[in-house]
């Protein structure tokens, strides 16, 4: 069986055409999509193959690699461990051009002292303090009941200058309104592209699924009502896709 086989034929059938296509952007979030999703966001790391077959793709004349998460940049970079020629667009599009100026830290900062003391107050919750947002994690909280209270809480203590973005097992808080649809529309821009791939998996990811145009090969990863074109299951099958992709631009 190819390694093209393993994906849904639909998909299969889309990618020698975008192939084709130059210049071409391949666009991908990290949690969850290039990486597992696991307990500590600090022990996120590649699924094995991804560091190679992003390599393989950014190798090509004309295909752009950008790495596109809710993470800050510095985190996704050590977290990662990913290297390479890549556009690094953190912070769900507010870190575009390089770090955050610091004078959203104030207010980021105002709004992680609101809120440790409630995520203090449940075992395995956890606050992470992010360049334009505070997250707060409830993936290691055991009781379900307080996991979704604490959420709420967290929900009812935001207020209206912020953009609440809700996640897997997370809830943050940003101090920005930037969102992934613009940040991949202004690279698409930027790059101009001709074509674009964009892989995700969560709901700040369907802002890029609902943004690029119809032409674009939107992918949804794992489950869920998605506004992507296509699907693949996990982060193996993303690695078959990128690697049958890398493949037919050879
Ligand atoms: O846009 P992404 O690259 O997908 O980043 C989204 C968030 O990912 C991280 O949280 C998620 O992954 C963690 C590690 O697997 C998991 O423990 C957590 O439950 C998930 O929500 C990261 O910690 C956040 O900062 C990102 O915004």
């Amino acid at each position: 069986m190819t390694s093209a086989a393993l994906l849904p034929a639909d998909l299969a059938e889309a990618l020698p055409a975008l192939a084709r296509r130059r210049p071409l952007l391949v666009a991908s979030d990290y949690d969850g999509v290039l990486a597992p999703l696991v307990g500590d966001p600090s022990a996120a790391v590649p699924h094995p193959g991804i560091a190679a077959a992003l390599a393989r793709l950014a190798a090509h004349d004309g295909v752009v690699v950008a790495l596109v998460s809710g993470r800050g940049v510095a985190d996704l970079q050590a977290v990662s461990g990913l290297q390479g020629p890549y556009r690094w667009i953190g912070s769900h599009g507010a870190e575009y051009d390089g770090p955050l100026t610091g004078q959203l830290a104030a207010r980021r900062d105002a709004l992680a002292e609101r809120l440790a003391p409630l995520v203090a107050a449940v075992p395995g919750a956890r606050l992470e303090v992010k360049p334009a947002s505070v997250a707060v994690h409830v993936r290691q909280v055991a009781d379900r009941a307080a996991a979704a209270a604490l959420l709420e809480q967290a929900d009812a203590a935001a207020d209206p200058s912020l953009t609440k973005k809700p996640g897997k097992e997370v809830l943050e808080l940003a101090v920005t309104d930037a969102d992934k649809g613009s940040a991949l529309l202004r690279l698409r821009a930027d790059v101009g592209a001709a074509a674009s791939v964009y892989l995700g998996d969560d709901r700040t990811d369907e802002d890029a699924f609902r943004a690029l145009p119809a032409g674009d090969l939107t992918v949804k990863v794992g489950d869920g009502d998605t506004a992507a074109r296509y699907r693949v299951a996990d982060p193996a099958a993303v690695v078959v896709l990128l690697d049958t992709l890398a493949g037919l631009l050879a």
